[in-house]
C-alpha cells in the first residue's frame, strides 16, 4: 500500500449534517476536493447501520484511493476490509490491536500527553503508524472537557519527544478546534524544538461535515495548508527602510489599544502619548473591530488584572483576524495556578507580533519555570538561562520574544514568517539571533510600578510602525530607546516619584 498522506484528514460525524445532505454526500464533496485520509467515527450509531455506511464509504474512498480508517470497531474494520482502524487511550490496548489487524493495516492512536509518546517509543516501529495530537482547542466534538486544550505549544511538546525518541515511523496529525482560521498558525507554531518536524497533517470535522458547500470549504482548507508562509500581520509602514521606524512613530501615530491592568492604565497613556502615539484603553468587546480596522491600529494585551479572558482571547481572535498586531505582556505568568491556566489560555489564542515580560514570566512562558513573587520576577537566573529561555519563547510562539531585566534580551522567532512546512528544515530555539540592551544599572525602574507593562505600551506602538519583516528591528529600536529614556531620568531625578515623571520627560524627549 502506498504511504497514506495525512495533509487534510477529514473525521466523519452524522450528527452536525445539513439539511438535505448525507454523511456520503459530504464525503464525496469532500474526497473530490482533496481529502487525504478519512475516519469513520459514528460514535452513536447501532453496528448495523456503522456497517451499512462503512462499506458505502470504503467505496467511495476506493474510487479516490484514500484510505478509510474505522473509529474503534476493530471488528467492522476487519469486517469490510477498511485500510485502518484509529483508537483512543481508552480503547482496546494498541498491540492487541495489532495483532488483530495484523502488519499491514494503519492503527492510529490518541495522544494528548508526552508519556504516551515514550509507550509508543517503547512499543517500536510496526505497532503505530500515526497519531492523532490534542485536542488543541476546544472543541464541540470531543466532549472530555476534563482536559485543558494543549494549544500549538502543547503539540510542538509531542513533536519535540518524538524527536527525542527518534521515533521517525510515526506521522501526526493535530486535532481539536480545527478551523481555517487557526490551521495555518497551528502548523506555523507546532515544530519541535530541533526545527525537524512539523506536523503532517490537520484533522476536522465540522468545517466540512457541517459545511453547506464540503467541496468549497475543502478547497479553503487546502489552499491554506498549501501557503508557504504564516503572513499573520500587515506592518504599518508604507517603506520597508528600518531606521526610519521612530519616524514613523510621529507619522502614523499608530493607535494603541490597551487591554491592561488596572495599575498601567494612566501611567500607560501617558506614555502612549509621550511617545507620539494615540492611546485607547478598552475593554468593551462590540468596539474591538471597529478599533482594529482603524489605520495603524495596535493591540497591547497585558494580563495584570483580568476580569474575562474571554475577552482577551476575543481580542486576540478579532485582531489576528484583520492582520494587526498584537503584544502581549503575560503578566506574573505563573504566580498563580489561576494566573497560569489564564495566560496559557491567551497564549494559545492566537498569533503575537511581540511577547514581552520579566525575567521569572519568561523564564514561565518557556517551560524552564521562572520564580515570581506576585508581578516580580525573584528568580537570580544567569544571562546565559535567561537568553536559553527566551530563545525558547520566540521559537515556540513564533515571536519576538524580550526578557527584561537590568540587561534586556530580544530574540527574533519570526524566522521571516515562512513557516517549513516540510520536516527537516532543521532551524533549532539556538539557533534564533538576538540582541542585548546593556545600560547603566537603573534600580529606580524596580522601585516603580508598570515599568515593564511601559515598556509593552513603547513596543506596541514602534511595532506598529514597522512592517512584517522588520518585527525585530522595531522591538529593539523601542526597548533601546525606553532604556535610554530610563537612564537619563536617573541622573536628573530626587527619587522613585520624580523618576516617573523624569522617564515620561526622555521619553518625550528621545521619541522626537
Ligand atoms: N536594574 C535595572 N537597570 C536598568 N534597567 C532596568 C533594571 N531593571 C529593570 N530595568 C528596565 O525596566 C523595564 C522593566 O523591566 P522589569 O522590571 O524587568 O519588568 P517588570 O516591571 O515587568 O517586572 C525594562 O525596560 C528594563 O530594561
Ligand atoms: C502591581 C500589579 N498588579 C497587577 S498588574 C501590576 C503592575 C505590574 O506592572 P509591571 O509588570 O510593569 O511591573
Ligand atoms: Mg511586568
Amino acid at each position: 500500500m502506498k504511504a497514506a498522506d495525512y495533509t487534510l484528514y477529514l473525521v466523519t460525524d452524522s450528527t452536525m449534517l445539513p439539511e438535505g445532505k448525507t454523511l456520503i454526500s459530504q464525503l464525496a464533496e469532500g474526497l473530490k476536493n482533496g481529502v487525504t485520509i478519512v475516519q469513520l467515527r459514528e460514535k452513536d450509531t447501532d453496528a448495523k447501520t456503522f456497517v451499512a455506511l462503512a462499506l458505502e464509504a470504503k467505496k467511495l474512498c476506493d474510487h479516490y484511493n484514500v484510505p478509510l480508517i474505522i473509529n474503534d470497531r476493530v471488528d467492522i474494520a476487519l469486517a469490510i476490509d477498511a485500510s485502518g482502524i484509529h483508537v483512543g487511550q481508552d480503547d482496546i490496548p494498541i498491540p492487541m490491536v495489532r495483532k488483530l489487524v495484523g502488519p499491514e493495516k494503519i492503527v492510529g492512536w490518541s495522544v494528548g500527553k508526552v508519556e504516551e509518546v515514550d509507550q509508543l517509543a517503547e512499543w517500536g516501529p510496526g505497532m503505530i503508524n500515526y497519531i492523532g495530537v490534542g485536542t488543541v482547542f476546544d472543541t464541540q466534538t470531543k466532549k472530555d472537557s476534563k482536559k485543558i486544550p494543549m494549544g500549538p505549544e502543547g503539540v510542538s511538546r509531542i513533536l519535540t519527544r518524538l524527536q527525542e525518541k527518534k521515533c521517525d515511523w510515526i506521522k501526526t496529525v493535530a486535532i481539536g478546534g480545527l478551523h481555517p482560521d487557526n490551521i495555518s498558525r497551528v502548523v506555523y507554531q507546532s515544530q519541535s524544538l530541533d526545527g525537524k518536524r512539523s506536523i503532517d497533517g490537520i484533522s476536522l470535522v465540522s468545517d466540512i461535515m457541517a459545511s453547506d458547500d464540503a467541496g468549497q470549504s475543502t478547497r479553503i482548507l487546502r489552499e491554506i495548508l498549501a501557503e508557504k508562509s504564516h503572513h499573520f500581520f500587515e506592518g504599518g509602514a508604507a517603506d520597508k527602510n528600518t531606521a526610519n521606524i521612530k519616524e514613523n512613530v510621529q507619522k502614523l501615530s499608530p493607535l494603541i489599544h490597551h487591554i491592561t491592568n488596572r495599575v498601567h492604565q494612566n501611567f500607560g497613556a501617558n506614555v502612549a502619548l509621550a511617545i507620539g502615539c494615540s492611546p485607547i484603553m478598552s475593554e468593551v468587546a462590540a468596539e474591538f473591530e471597529d478599533l482594529c480596522k482603524i489605520p495603524h491600529s495596535v493591540l497591547l494585551l497585558n494580563t495584570g488584572t483580568v476580569a474575562d479572558v474571554g475577552i482577551l482571547i476575543h481580542a486576540v481572535k478579532t485582531y489576528n483576524s484583520q492582520k494587526r498586531p498584537i503584544v502581549l505582556d503575560p503578566v506574573g505568568f505563573s504566580a498563580s495556578s489561576a494566573r497560569l491556566i489564564l495566560n496559557k489560555k491567551v497564549l494559545s489564542a492566537g498569533q503575537f507580533a511581540c511577547i514581552k515580560g520579566n525575567t521569572g514570566e519568561i523564564m514561565g512562558v518557556s517551560g524552564l519555570g521562572g520564580a515570581m513573587k506576585g508581578v516580580d520576577s525573584s528568580g537570580d537566573d544567569s544571562l546565559e538561562t535567561r537568553i536559553e529561555a527566551t530563545q525558547l519563547v520566540a521559537f515556540k510562539y513564533r515571536t519576538v520574544a524580550v526578557c527584561t531585566g537590568e540587561i534586556d534580551i530580544v530574540v527574533d522567532g519570526t524566522a521571516s514568517l515562512k513557516r517549513p512546512l516540510q520536516s527537516g528544515v532543521g532551524v533549532s530555539s539556538a539557533d534564533l539571533s538576538y540582541e542585548l540592551i546593556k545600560s547603566e544599572n537603573v534600580p529606580l525602574f524596580g522601585r516603580i510600578t508598570a515599568s515593564g507593562c511601559s515598556l509593552g505600551t513603547v513596543i506596541a506602538g514602534f511595532v506598529c510602525a514597522a512592517n512584517d519583516e522588520s518585527i525585530f528591528t522595531a522591538v529593539v529600536q523601542a526597548v533601546t530607546l525606553y532604556k535610554l529614556a530610563g537612564t537619563r531620568a536617573n541622573a536628573t531625578c530626587k527619587g522613585s516619584g520624580s523618576f516617573l515623571v523624569d522617564l515620561i520627560d526622555n521619553l518625550y524627549l528621545a521619541a522626537e
